[in-house]
């Protein structure tokens, strides 16, 4: 059974918008199901301001693609749903054809744990039109979700600087679902552990805590709460020490580890959730030192995000495990990942593909057209630029990137430089073509990943831009056709207004 399917027992089909339904309905009745449509999954602005972004969530994704099938319950209740003119909405005939109706479409994808940029498709669906548009939004919401909070862990890994990180979200995540799928994503990113137990059992992930304020406040004394709880778990303590006066705390703790040692017992660590953590921890480290206890972690918690994480290592904080909820599974500066699903091609009746965009005033919304494919260059020292092209048109020998948003900026590609392309078959006619990896390689490839970043790159505050872009031909395809659609639309206004 899919993770999906042993959280939810019941069909997730119904997991969409309306409108996915009331399109599918029409396309059916035009007889354009079956037409063969290109979407593309991307978005437009790397989350948090940052250099790069994380790819999370396709093995959900997939899952939910794999379990694609209207249940005779999913079908009962789309066939009681009524119109304006209180009849049905759907006829009965296409309620039948979406009881056969099963996931045949070619996925391609960008694997998780890897940067990605803005405008690059992170899944490729192509296949009938009708089955493609359909799931635009269950993998908008859970790619969205996931990529984000894999980002906000990578970035807080990355102010941690090799310390351990714990997610410790759940009380405060958007859901229940929230919950687990960032703790999945945050894993992903790059957080060590969760205190999350479901999704340590659903996903594997090592899980880590320590104790409440509360198993404090249950006993006459601090020092007596500790040596409970010591006694309890002799090679996994980790006291809280701030419930009433924090240094204060920390003495009792030594005190207690220092009684209880004869036992066998060594005090894995304290944890400080309030007040001056720079302050406390240098304190703390020192009188733990003293005790001859260099080895007793300093876990800190309290609201804490990448910059706060940074700020304190810069003053020196002795902290070298960080528990992170609120602000991590909330990705509480940015709560969403603007990602969109969007049709680039579709054929026509006499076998061509017909590319196809969506207009905008503003030239970062317009969509790209084509079967796109993205090119990664790199040298010795990492990963030098991204290109976009166009799959099904043939690639000039002069490697010419245009940025999408900004058609001065180009970066060339000397000649015989080494590139993979990105996107790798997932699916075929809704057939998984290779097994998936497991979260840790996973991990180990964003680890790989974010080191062939240049630093520059990776840097949390106003980091440069990473070149990735247009192949030069497919963007002057891209101009014209916008060109060719706005040119269009205003002879259409001349008409009607001549009329
Ligand atoms: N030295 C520091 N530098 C920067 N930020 C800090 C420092 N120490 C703590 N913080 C952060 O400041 C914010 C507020 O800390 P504060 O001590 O006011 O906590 P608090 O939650 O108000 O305390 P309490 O839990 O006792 O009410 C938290 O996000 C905390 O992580
Ligand atoms: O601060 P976060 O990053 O979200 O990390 C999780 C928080 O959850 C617990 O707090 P609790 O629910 O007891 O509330 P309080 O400590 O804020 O009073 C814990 O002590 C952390 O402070
Ligand atoms: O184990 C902990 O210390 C913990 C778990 C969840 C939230 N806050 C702290």
């Amino acid at each position: 059974m899919s993770t999906l399917q042993q959280l939810y027992r019941n069909s997730l089909s119904l997991l969409t918008d309306l409108y996915q339904l009331t399109m599918a309905y029409g396309y059916w009745k035009e007889g354009m199901a079956e037409r063969e449509a290109v979407f593309h999954l991307y978005f437009r602005k790397p989350p948090f301001k940052g250099g790069y972004t994380i790819a999370a969530g396709l093995a959900h994704a997939v899952e939910y693609l794999q379990q694609l099938q209207f249940t005779e319950d999913d079908l009962a209740y789309l066939g009681s749903l009524r119109g304006g003119n209180d009849k049905p909405l759907f006829e009965q005939a296409f309620l039948d054809y979406l009881r056969d109706l099963r996931f045949t479409c070619d996925v391609d994808a960008i694997p998780e744990g890897s940067v990605v940029f803005p405008s690059e498709p992170l899944i490729r669906v192509r296949g009938p039109l009708l089955q493609a548009q359909l799931v635009e939004t269950p993998l908008l919401t859970i790619m969205n979700f996931q990529t984000l909070i894999a980002t906000k862990a990578a970035r807080v890994k990355e102010a941690a600087k090799g310390d351990l990180v714990s997610e410790f979200g759940m009380r405060r995540a958007q859901g229940i679902d929230g919950s687990l799928a960032a703790a999945r994503a945050a894993y992903v990113g790059g957080v060590d552990a969760t205190s999350n137990l479901l999704a340590g059992k659903l996903f594997d992930i090592p899980v880590t805590g320590t104790h409440a304020h509360s198993w404090v406040q249950a006993f006459e004394s601090e020092a007596d709460a500790f040596e409970a709880y010591g006694k309890a778990f002799p090679q996994d303590s980790v006291f809280l020490v701030d419930t009433y006066n924090t240094l204060e705390g920390v003495r009792h703790a030594i005190e207690v580890a220092k009684k209880l040692k004869p036992t066998g017992f060594k005090l894995k660590g304290i944890r400080l959730d309030s007040g001056d953590l720079t302050y406390l921890s240098i304190e703390a480290r020192k009188l733990l030192d003293e005790a001859g206890m260099a080895d007793t972690n300093i876990v800190a918690s309290n609201d804490l995000d990448e910059n706060i994480v940074t700020s304190l290592k810069q003053q020196g904080a002795k902290i070298n495990v960080w528990g992170i909820g609120t602000q991590l599974v909330t990705a509480y500066d940015q709560p969403a990942l603007g990602g969109v699903y969007k049709l680039a091609a579709l054929k026509q009746e006499d076998g061509e593909w017909n590319y196809t965009l969506k207009l905008s005033e503003q030239l970062e919304k317009t969509s790209n057209p084509g079967i796109q494919q993205v090119r990664r260059f790199y040298d010795g020292q990492g990963y030098v630029a991204d290109m976009i092209y166009n799959e099904a048109e043939p690639l000039p020998d002069k490697v010419l990137i245009v940025s999408p948003t900004d058609n001065t900026r180009r970066k060339s590609v000397p000649a015989g430089t080494a590139y993979k392309d990105l996107l790798i078959p997932i699916l075929s006619t809704g057939k998984l073509v290779q097994e998936l990896p497991d979260l840790k390689a996973i991990r180990k490839h964003r680890e790989e990943e974010i080191r062939k970043l240049h630093e520059s790159i990776r840097r949390l505050l106003n980091p440069h831009a990473y070149p990735a872009g247009l192949e030069a031909g497919f963007h002057q395809f891209k101009t014209e056709l916008v060109l060719a659609l706005r040119e269009k639309g205003e002879a259409a206004l001349k008409e009607r207004q001549a009329q």
